[in-house]
């Protein structure tokens, strides 16, 4: 099983057919980018923008690269698979995914196309049957990476309305971060479609956070800021973090399981967390190392 290696505060997409935006993609601040064979890209530019990506996907450094792939029942899917697994490319994303047997059928397709046994696939969950089978998908390979939630896609098919609590959509994120947890897959939130609303935004990253999603998925280089900040630790954060790592072994010198920290009862559960988040920081310090 896959584990969380990396951080995913950022995950920028961009149409393949854009091949600007996949230039200047190479100096952004996203922890991780989607190049998008599938709704980004007119079908008069699919096979264009297929080459595109497959060119661009080994040039990013540290960076986590996905390939978003046409939907097997189109004309483009087997093709952007076959040529996606041999592009470099870190994983294939593959669209509104509702059964364990889809996801199968796309592995297939890597493994006859030679792709890297450490090639991860990711699954959109954007439709109502993906939500119901998400823990059926979430245990579908060993090379599952993770689940990209895609709200645009879900709120049509749920005929429910795209309000700025995303109220109608909590069940199907406490499901799908649930079945992420259970099987060490990554989770990422949807995108944030008003461009103009940088408070919007950041209360929606907030609430994305608050969920247990590792980070969100974006349209813009200009969110990439906010989101990075969102999900990242704070100072706060990592202070407390490491006082109570500290704490807590001092108390286990002494043949104590729990500790008092301010007024805060600090056990074993507590420090994993803790441990967790000065990992993640440690981590985005080296991804940053590296780009510099
Ligand atoms: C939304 C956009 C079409 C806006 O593009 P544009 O008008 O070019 O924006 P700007 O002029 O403000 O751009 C400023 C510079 O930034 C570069 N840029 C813009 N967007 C990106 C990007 N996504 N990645 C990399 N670089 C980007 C521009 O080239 C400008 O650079 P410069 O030339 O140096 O000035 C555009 O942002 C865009 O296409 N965004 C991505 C849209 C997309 O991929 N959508 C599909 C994914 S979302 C989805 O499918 C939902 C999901 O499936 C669901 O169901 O929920
Ligand atoms: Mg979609």
């Amino acid at each position: 099983m896959p584990t969380q290696s990396r951080p995913r505060r950022s995950m920028l997409y961009m149409p393949g057919s854009n091949t600007r935006a996949l230039e200047k993609a190479r100096g952004l601040a996203a922890d991780a980018l989607i190049l998008d064979l599938e709704d980004a890209v007119a079908p008069d530019t699919k096979v264009e923008a297929r080459a595109n990506v497959c060119a661009f996907a080994a040039t990013y450094g540290q960076r986590e690269v996905l390939i978003r792939v046409n939907g097997l029942g189109t004309p483009w899917g087997h093709d952007d698979i076959a040529a996606a697994a041999r592009s470099g490319a870190h994983g294939i994303l593959i669209p509104k995914v509702e059964s364990a047997d889809m996801v199968r059928q796309v592995e297939a397709i890597m493994n006859a196309s030679g792709a890297p046994a450490d090639m991860a696939v990711w699954c959109m969950i954007e439709t109502p049957l993906g939500v119901l089978h998400v823990e059926e998908i979430a245990r579908a390979t060993p090379r599952l990476g993770g689940f990209v939630m895609g709200t645009s896609d879900l709120a049509k098919d749920m005929r429910c309305l795209h309000t700025t609590l995303r109220l109608p959509f909590i069940a199907a994120f406490n499901l799908c971060v649930m079945a992420a947890r259970a099987y060490g897959l990554a989770i990422l939130d949807g995108v944030y479609l008003d461009l103009s609303d940088d408070e919007g935004f950041a209360a929606a990253c907030q609430q994305g956070r608050e969920l247990g999603f590792d980070g969100k998925t974006l349209i813009h280089p200009k969110t990439i800021g906010a989101a990075n900040a969102a999900f990242g630790p704070t100072e706060k954060e990592l202070d407390w973090a490491r006082t109570i790592i500290a704490a807590h072994a001092a108390a286990e010198a002494e043949g104590k399981g729990v500790v008092v920290v301010d007024g805060k009862l600090i056990e074993n559960l507590h420090v994993v967390t803790a441990r967790q988040t000065v990992a993640l920081a440690g981590q985005i310090a080296a991804l940053e190392a590296a780009a510099a």
